[in-house]
Order: C-alpha cells, then sequence, then structure tokens
C-alpha cells in the first residue's frame, strides 16, 4: 500500500502580512513547510509550490515537487493528477502551513482510513458563537455539533482523484470536495497544536511550541541481536548491500544478519516480538526472501502507532569480509527501507579478534539498537 503525501505550499500567505510567503518564513531555523514535509517522512511526499518559489524549494525532502494553482483546491488536484499512474491508494492532503502536525495525529487518520473512504482530523468549537458588525454582538449562534476542521485530510486516492476532477471549485478544503462526491468522511480528534499559521501573530505562537515541545515526547528503544552460519557460496547480504564473498550465509531468507538484527531492535522497541512472529521460518512463502521485506515491515508497526525513527546503531561482527568499504552504501540502503535520513542511521563493525565463531569464521553476528520517537 503506497500512502502519498501532498503538502500544499503554493499560497501567498496575504494575510500574514508582508515579507516572504508564510510557508517559507523561518521556524525554529528552518523553513516553516520543511517542518511539514518531515513529519510525513516515509510517505511519498508531494510538495506544491507556486511557480515563483522552484529556487526556494530546491533542497526540501519532497520525493516529488508539483506547481500549483490559484487556489487551494487547483493546488491539490494538480498534485493528484501528478500521482496518476504511481501506485498510490491513499493520499493524505496536509497544508504547508501547519507545521506542528504530530505523528499521532497521522497515525490517527491513517488508522481511521482503514475502514472509511475518507477521515480528517477535527477539534469541537468550544468558544460561544456570536454574529457581529461595527463591533457590536449582533447575536448569537448555537455551537452544538460545530467542529474546526485540520489537515491531513486522508482518502482513498482514486476516490479523491475523480470527486476533485468533478468538482466545479470553491470548496474550503477536500473534504467538501469528498462529501460533495458523497463520500463518507470520518472525523478524528484533531489537536490545538496543530495551528495554520495564518496572521502574523501566529508564528511566535508556533515558535513557542516548538520551543518547549509541543507534547511529551514518547521515547522507545529496542535492542536485536542474531547469528547466521556461513555454507556453501560466493557472496552474503549485509545491510541491504550483497558482498561477494568465498562463502555465503544459512538462512530462510537472504540470511541478512545485520538487517535481522535492526529488524529486531525495532520490533522490540515496539514490544511486537521478533522476526520469527510476524515472518515464521516455518512459512515457505519467506525462503529466500529479501530482509527489506521484514525491516520495512517493522518501520510500518511503528508508524502505524505514531512512531518514527529517532536513530539507529548496527553493528556487525565479523573477521571477513571487510565492512568498511561498504558502510556508506548499506546506510543508504537501510535509510532508504526504513524512509528516514541517512544520518539516523549508523552501520559499523569489528572483529573478534579471532576469538570464538566469528573468529574462527564459522559465522557473523550482528547486533542493533534503535530508538523510536513519538
Ligand atoms: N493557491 C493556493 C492557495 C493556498 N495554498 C496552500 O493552502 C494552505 C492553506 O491555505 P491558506 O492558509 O489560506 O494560505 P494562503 O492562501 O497562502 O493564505 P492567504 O489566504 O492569507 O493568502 C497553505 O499551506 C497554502 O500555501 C496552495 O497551495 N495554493
Ligand atoms: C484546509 C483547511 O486548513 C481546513 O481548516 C483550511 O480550510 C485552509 O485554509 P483557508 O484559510 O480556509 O484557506
Amino acid at each position: 500500500m503506497t500512502t502519498a503525501a501532498i503538502i500544499v505550499a503554493a499560497g501567498r500567505g496575504t494575510r500574514a502580512g508582508e515579507g516572504l510567503p508564510k510557508q517559507w518564513r523561518l521556524l525554529a531555523g528552518q523553513p516553516v513547510v520543511s517542518h511539514a514535509l518531515q513529519a510525513f517522512a516515509g510517505h511519498l511526499r508531494v510538495l506544491v509550490i507556486h511557480p515563483g518559489d522552484r529556487a526556494r524549494a530546491e533542497g526540501l525532502p519532497a520525493e516529488l515537487v508539483v506547481e500549483g494553482g490559484a487556489t487551494r483546491q487547483d493546488s491539490v488536484r494538480a498534485a493528484l493528477e501528478a500521482l496518476a499512474g504511481r501506485g498510490v491508494t491513499r493520499v493524505l492532503i496536509h497544508d504547508g502551513a501547519r507545521p506542528l502536525v504530530s505523528p499521532a495525529l497521522i497515525a490517527r487518520v491513517l488508522g481511521a482510513l482503514d475502514s472509511a473512504s475518507g477521515a480528517a482530523p477535527a477539534l469541537a468549537v468550544t468558544d460561544a458563537l456570536w454574529t457581529g458588525a461595527s463591533g457590536q454582538v449582533t447575536g448569537t449562534r448555537d455551537r452544538t455539533g460545530l467542529y474546526r476542521a485540520q489537515t491531513p485530510q486522508g482518502f482513498r486516492y482514486d476516490a479523491i482523484l475523480a470527486a476533485h476532477r468533478a468538482h466545479g471549485g470553491g470548496a474550503a478544503d477536500d473534504v467538501e470536495v469528498a462529501r460533495q462526491m458523497g463520500l463518507d468522511v470520518a472525523m478524528v480528534e484533531g489537536e490545538e497544536t496543530n495551528l495554520k499559521l495564518t496572521f502574523a501573530g501566529d508564528f511566535a505562537r508556533a515558535e513557542a511550541l516548538m520551543a518547549k515541545g509541543t507534547r511529551a515526547m514518547d521515547v522507545r528503544m529496542g535492542n536485536g541481536y542474531d547469528v547466521h552460519a556461513f555454507c556453501e557460496g560466493d557472496h552474503v547480504w549485509l545491510a541491504g548491500v550483497r558482498i561477494p564473498h568465498g562463502r555465503g550465509l544459512l538462512g530462510h531468507s537472504d540470511a541478512d544478519v545485520a538487517m535481522h538484527a535492526l529488524t529486531d531492535a525495532i520490533y522490540g522497541a515496539l514490544s511486537e516480538g521478533d522476526i520469527g512472529r510476524h515472518f515464521p521460518p516455518s512459512d515457505p512463502q519467506w525462503k529466500g526472501a529479501d530482509s527489506a521485506i521484514f525491516l520495512a515491515h517493522a518501520m510500518g508497526l511503528a508508524r502505524a502507532r505514531g512512531f518514527d525513527l529517532g536513530n539507529c546503531d548496527v553493528t556487525i561482527v565479523c573477521e571477513r569480509p571487510k565492512i568498511g568499504p561498504h558502510a556508506g552504501a548499506m546506510q543508504a540502503r537501510l535509510a532508504e527501507i526504513m524512509g528516514v535520513d541517512a544520518t539516523r542511521v549508523s552501520v559499523k563493525a569489528t572483529t573478534s579478534e579471532r576469538l570464538g565463531f566469528t573468529g574462527r569464521e564459522e559465522g557473523i553476528a550482528a547486533l542493533a539498537t534503535a530508538v523510536l520517537l513519538s
């Protein structure tokens, strides 16, 4: 299942006043939209920009950059069209001007999408509602059943693309577009901290929230250890990299001992047992399997629970093959599978000074530690 995250950032931010459009101003040292993009790491991120902002978008963490249109709705439509034919099944549509969206909120929307064609966060209106004119209160309104809509708004991709194509324009958000097409949209609990930067004064509030951390951070740590024996062969797979070697490694899957240790560390951090629980060695379908499947599954479980990888550290114990020349490629491959920046991944190696089974070159061992943050 491929989930795309569309981050709309093609507006001009006129209500926020003079200067750079709000999504390009700095918040905690980074452009506002960069915070929003980072929150969706691991998904196929589409950044929608104004045609004049190409240079500003360079180097931002987005897999696709698309030019938006005159309205928010046009911008979303441009991104949905750009995703056609890419195998996307679900899409999360988020304002680039909401930099404080949390992993837990994203997980709630995705969770609700499992049983609905649309899902979006909202907060019940808690203040009294008035009408007013010329600085005077002119009336009151019943607030029962009224909600403030937030993003990300999540949908089945085909359904929301069809809804946008059929819509005549003028919708405030994608829930309105979806509902006009008869799609059901489930509501999940929004967050006060998930504010949309709209007026100049909102920046100070967002900066303060960032400085103190918007919520208690949940930190989980796990470790993993694995061993595979050498057998006949001409290569080994280690941390997703194929290394020519005079022997192979024995295992039900591709016997990637380093990837298995890391996968177990993530399962450990989630109290989810180990690879054997999720991919039993007795099941023939995993014979010769690419261990990337296991690592991607563990990270998928983590994200479904609102966690992302803080960092991980893998140590491979062997006399040979020499790991140093391959460590960079291993780091890059593990990061790619987990959908994180390579700076969060460390791969190193040690010999055991010719002692024990690794010293006698009977097999390879690997240890890993992973920290998950929510
Ligand atoms: N043509 C547009 C208009 C808006 N947006 C994006 O939609 C989000 C929510 O819109 P809003 O807060 O209204 O942003 P602006 O339109 O930029 O603000 P303003 O109305 O003050 O000009 C923002 O991330 C904005 O960049 C967009 O991608 N394309
Ligand atoms: C989509 C939205 O963020 C939902 O609250 C909002 O409608 C977009 O901002 P705007 O100020 O209405 O353009």
